[in-house]
């Protein structure tokens, strides 16, 4: 059946004959997840076979019609290191996330503050998945049974965590930290990759999430869209600097105002006012 599929990766580097051995190693591994997932009466896929799939996420997406986006590593500075990383993939229907699907095999299954990596009982690998009006679930990766899951209740921003990029090229650090302090926010920033922060954020792990890339840099929707989703159906706001909705509609860019923030509805518009100011303050501080 045809779809559009708006996707990060195509398939230009592994179309070289420098890369062949990958491509090949690619094929293997689809061919064996293929096998094992009981799909046997797929025959084995070609190596064009996977090369023309990685091809399929050419889509410009948009207003009309439905589109699945897909991000196959997000993260992949986090994932290199052993880090944070997610398999992320939301459906756009008429321009609206109606669908998110979030995999983050490294975060704790627990609470990304409570984890003891030398407890074996904590275990790692979550899976999120929310649809429009149903709510978000999360269940280890490895399949036990899923619980929804909500936001933080918190009020008081004393008490508040916040997430922000692990590397500081993605987002501004000194801004974040302008704009907790402001709110009252005394504790240091857990600083992670990936839309895991999403994924932590919607089970009430921390209460905030502040993503201000430096200037002209322009987000993509598959870095957001199934994160958002989880997030706004676990009851939590996401919007940019000025408050606005994020809008998928508009292709593959989201072209919003200065940055992307997230907390709970109670938290929202403290931070917000917040934003705000630290915004002022920081253009004032870059005319003088
Ligand atoms: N200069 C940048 N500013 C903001 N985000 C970036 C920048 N470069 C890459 N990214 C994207 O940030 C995402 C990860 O963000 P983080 O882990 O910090 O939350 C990745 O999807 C990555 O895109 P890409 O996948 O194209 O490398
Ligand atoms: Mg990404």
């Amino acid at each position: 059946m045809p779809f559009s599929l708006v996707a990060e990766e195509d398939s230009e580097d592994l179309r070289r004959e420098e890369t062949r051995g990958t491509l090949v190693r690619i094929k293997e591994l689809v061919n064996d997840t293929l096998a094992s997932n009981g799909m046997n009466d797929i025959s084995p896929l070609s190596e064009e076979d996977v090369l023309d799939a990685i091809d399929r996420g050419k889509s410009e997406g948009g207003p009309h019609g439905q589109h699945w986006v897909l991000d196959p590593i997000d993260g992949t500075k986090g994932f290199m290191r052993g880090d944070q990383y997610a398999i992320a993939l939301a459906l756009l229907d008429e321009g609206k996330v109606v669908l998110g699907v979030l995999a983050c095999p490294n975060l704790p299954l627990t609470s990304v503050t409570s984890y003891d990596r030398h407890n074996s009982q904590d275990k790692v690998g979550c899976l999120y998945f929310a649809q429009l009006g149903a709510g978000t679930f999360m269940q280890s990766i490895d399949g036990s049974p899923p619980r929804k899951v909500h936001v933080s209740a918190t009020t008081n921003p004393e008490g508040a965590l916040f997430f922000e990029s692990f590397e500081a090229a993605h987002s501004s650090h000194d801004l974040s930290s302008l704009i907790v302090k402001k709110m009252g926010v005394k504790t240091p920033p857990v600083r992670m990759d990936s839309q895991a922060k999403y994924g932590a954020l919607s089970r009430g792990d921390g209460e905030i999430y502040l993503r201000f890339p430096r200037e002209g840099y322009r987000e993509k929707i598959w870095d957001h869209a199934a994160g958002y989703m989880v997030v706004a159906e676990a009851g939590g706001i996401v919007t940019d600097a000025a408050g606005n909705p994020l809008n998928f509609s508009r292709g593959r860019y989201l072209d919003l105002d200065t940055g992307i923030i997230v907390t709970n509805q109670k938290l929202m518009p403290a931070l917000s006012k917040a934003v705000v100011e630290s915004l002022k303050e920081r253009a004032s501080s870059l005319q003088s």
